[in-house]
């Protein structure tokens, strides 16, 4: 589904600022795949990330989904492949616009230019749908301003947006750590939901080390630019945040320095 295949970073190359982003990278998911993501501040996690989605370009190796090498699409062509949920709630809603011009915005991602964002009754009614299925009563409030919406709603709004046309891949880059911890528990159940029911294949960036081992089949752990341990589904059943911790300093040879750790 997903292939990177010896993907490298760096910034600022041959200067003093140098920096790693990410080194020889090699990462092959497949369909259904739910990988958690964890690591060191500046290990490359968002580098990861901002290359699968097109945001960057990799100064080398590529990046391929479903077979198809998409190192030359600009990120507004991957977008019909590819949903990203942010960090920031206001990243990505329109908070000017209603709940129900969001989604048929977000309804309408990759079709050809010049269709109406137009909301007919039908698909007010299937919005009403999947919004029912987030079971936070968003479905009442169709033509409510998102800006007026908590940033938990919001985030649930993002997150049913980068899904709805069914991507190839789902990136959440850190997409519960901006709320508190009642929203984040919230949001990440519908994200378990919303990924399991769709079986989409998502990379998920977190924090939290149980919610690491808890939610998805897969946890890699990433140290200054390398993947440095892969963590099959077996093993994640029995595993526990102090054994984490404890591989990730064992095979790094530091701590994991997080300025945002969440134990569990
Ligand atoms: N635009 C940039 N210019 C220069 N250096 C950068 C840039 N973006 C990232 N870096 C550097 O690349 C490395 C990887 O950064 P990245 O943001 O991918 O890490 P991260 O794992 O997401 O970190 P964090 O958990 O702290 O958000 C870091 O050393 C960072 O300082």
């Amino acid at each position: 589904m997903l292939e990177m295949n010896h993907v490298s970073k760096l910034f600022n190359p041959g200067t003093v600022d140098e920096k790693i982003a990410l080194m020889d990278v090699n990462l092959h998911l497949k369909p259904g795949d739910f990988v958690t993501v964890i690591g060191s501040n500046g290990a490359g996690k968002s580098t990861l990330m901002n290359i699968i989605s097109g945001v960057m370009k990799p100064d080398a190796g590529e990046v391929r989904i479903d077979g198809t090498s998409i190192g030359h699409l600009p990120e507004f062509r991957r977008s019909r492949w590819i949903g990203r949920v942010f960090q920031d709630p206001m990243a990505g809603t329109a908070p000017h616009m209603t709940i129900e011009e969001n989604l048929a915005m977000a309804h309408r991602r990759g079709q050809s230019r010049g269709l109406s964002i137009g909301v007919t009754a039908s698909k007010r009614a299937s919005f009403r749908k999947h919004l029912e299925r987030l079971g936070i009563g968003l479905e009442d409030r169709l033509r409510a301003k998102v800006g007026m919406l908590s940033g938990g709603e919001r985030q649930a709004l993002s997150l049913l947006m980068a899904t709805f046309t069914q991507p190839q891949i789902l990136l959440l880059d850190e997409h519960t750590a901006a709320l508190d911890p009642a929203r984040a528990e919230l949001i990440t159940r519908i994200t378990d939901e919303i990924v399991r029911d769709m079986k989409l294949t998502t990379l998920m960036v977190t924090h939290n080390m149980e919610q690491a081992i808890r939610l998805g089949n897969r946890l890699i752990m990433m140290d200054k630019g390398r993947i440095i341990l892969d963590v099959d589904e077996e093993r994640k059943k029995s595993l526990t945040v102090e054994q984490l911790l404890g591989e990730f300093e064992q095979i790094s040879g530091h701590k994991l320095s997080d300025d945002r750790l969440v134990l569990g």
